[in-house]
């Protein structure tokens, strides 16, 4: 990218709205990135006007992690940031490692902002990162989302994770840095061509002779974005005129939904499954293109961990039975993440899935106006192998159960993906 001479603390300062936070976290690997955000945020924001606080994770993944954090520790230190280092200790035996480090890192990240009462976490992505991420995933045939690359602003787990270096290119942070006569430390994985990342940046140097620069890429990443916006603002509208919340599934007009452009009622579906299941993660494409083509032509569907249940006239979007058997949990505590259940006897109860059976013991369960495969995947209270309530199910006994997250909500996540 050529924006040589650019103020790069000004364009940093323009990433932040008019009500800035009181206090502000910092993400701070050791790398250049995310020390030239340090030193970019403390010139922003030194004086006062916002208190910064820096963290780095050390995964114990390499000798010597632990004197990069320290040292980390120390340059946050020059400039007056408090500083913590975070341990990584609940290391898994198997699996994927990086991808592993990684979320347990955001974790760690997040924890320690809500410890400390930090509402924004700024990480130091830069436009080169972004760049990247758009190539990795044009490799894997995305969509509109995947091509809008990382958000510059995103919540997680209540803490907003801004990314404000998303222009700025890894060589203007260099230079800043240099000017300043800053040190940072390089991270050897930078050049492990076992990693997709690096292999793409790489890949990119071959790339840019032809047009492909990192700029054009962060451009696509920039479009992609603005009209990922208008399609969640379509979703929302749609959804608006045609679902709604009941016994914790979200329940769409067969009719209205099968005329919609596929797209929207691709998204649709896709945030109706995640809502319910609770996942961090949309289903994958393929299994949910077959769904909506199922709930399109009113005919139902299993897929990550919820159902689709069609009627004459709806699609009952709900949690599968099997995904829900088995979790247990007692009254007044969360249930599969999202349903409470209170009010009755609790003594020698437990919160289990209705079922099959425990429907058959539900006289009255029809004039709920629910389908039985909605229900048997609700919560009940049982009383060892007796039932004893099944609030969503017409049989209370005193009981009520109710979902941590109301319509209005399932509405509003709509807009805020
Ligand atoms: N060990 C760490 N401790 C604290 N912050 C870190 C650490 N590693 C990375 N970060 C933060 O994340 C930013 C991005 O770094 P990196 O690209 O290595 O992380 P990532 O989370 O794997 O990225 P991605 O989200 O693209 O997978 C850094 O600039 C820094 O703000």
């Amino acid at each position: 990218m050529t924006e040589a001479g650019r103020d790069i603390p000004a364009l940093v300062r323009s990433q932040f709205r008019s009500a800035l936070p009181a206090k502000l976290g910092i993400a701070l690997s050791g790398g250049g990135d995310s020390m030239a955000l340090m030193h970019l945020l403390h010139d922003c924001f030194g004086s006062g006007e916002v208190q910064l606080f820096a963290a780095t994770v050390d995964h114990g993944l390499r000798p010597g992690s632990a004197d990069e954090a320290a040292a980390a520790g120390a340059a946050a230190a020059r400039l007056g940031i408090p500083h913590e280092v975070l341990h990584w200790t609940d290391r898994p035996q198997d699996g994927n490692l990086q991808a592993q480090a990684r979320a347990a890192r955001y974790e760690l990240l997040c924890g320690w902002a809500r410890q400390h009462g930090i509402p924004v976490l700024a990480l130091g992505h830069t436009a080169d990162d972004q760049a990247e991420t758009v190539l990795m995933r044009m490799a894997r045939a995305s969509g509109v989302t995947g091509l809008s690359g990382m958000a510059a602003r995103r919540t997680h787990k209540g803490v907003t994770l801004l990314r404000p270096l998303l222009d700025v290119t890894r060589s203007e942070l260099r230079r800043y840095l240099e000017a300043r006569g800053v040190d940072w430390a390089e991270d050897p994985s930078n050049e492990d061509t076992r990693f997709e990342r690096v292999r793409v940046r790489k890949a990119l140097e071959h790339l840019a002779p032809l047009g492909v620069t990192p700029e054009v890429l962060a451009s696509i990443a920039r479009n992609m974005s603005k009209a990922r916006e208008a399609l969640d603002w379509y979703v929302f509208l749609a959804a608006r005129d045609l679902a709604h919340v009941q016994a914790g599934a979200v329940v769409l007009c067969q009719r209205k939904f099968r005329t919609l452009p596929v797209e929207i009622s691709h998204r649709l579906l896709v945030r109706a499954v995640q809502w319910v299941s609770g996942a961090a993660y949309p289903p994958r494409r393929v299994p949910m293109e077959k769904a909506v083509l199922a709930a399109r032509s009113g005919s139902s569907a299993t897929l990550a961990g919820c159902r689709l249940v069609c009627t004459a006239k709806q699609v009952w979007v709900c949690r599968e039975y099997n995904a829900v058997n088995g979790v247990t949990a007692l009254p007044g505590q969360l249930w599969d993440g999202r349903w409470k259940i209170f009010g009755g006897d609790a003594k020698g109860c437990e919160v289990r899935a209705l079922g099959r059976q425990g429907l058959a013991q539900c006289p009255d369960w029809r004039a709920a106006g629910v389908p039985g495969p909605v229900l048997e995947a609700t919560p009940a209270v049982w009383r060892g192998a007796r039932l004893a309530a099944a609030p969503a199910a017409g049989m209370a006994n005193g009981w009520s159960a109710e979902t941590a997250g109301s319509e209005e909500e399932f509405f509003a996540s709509l807009l805020s993906h």
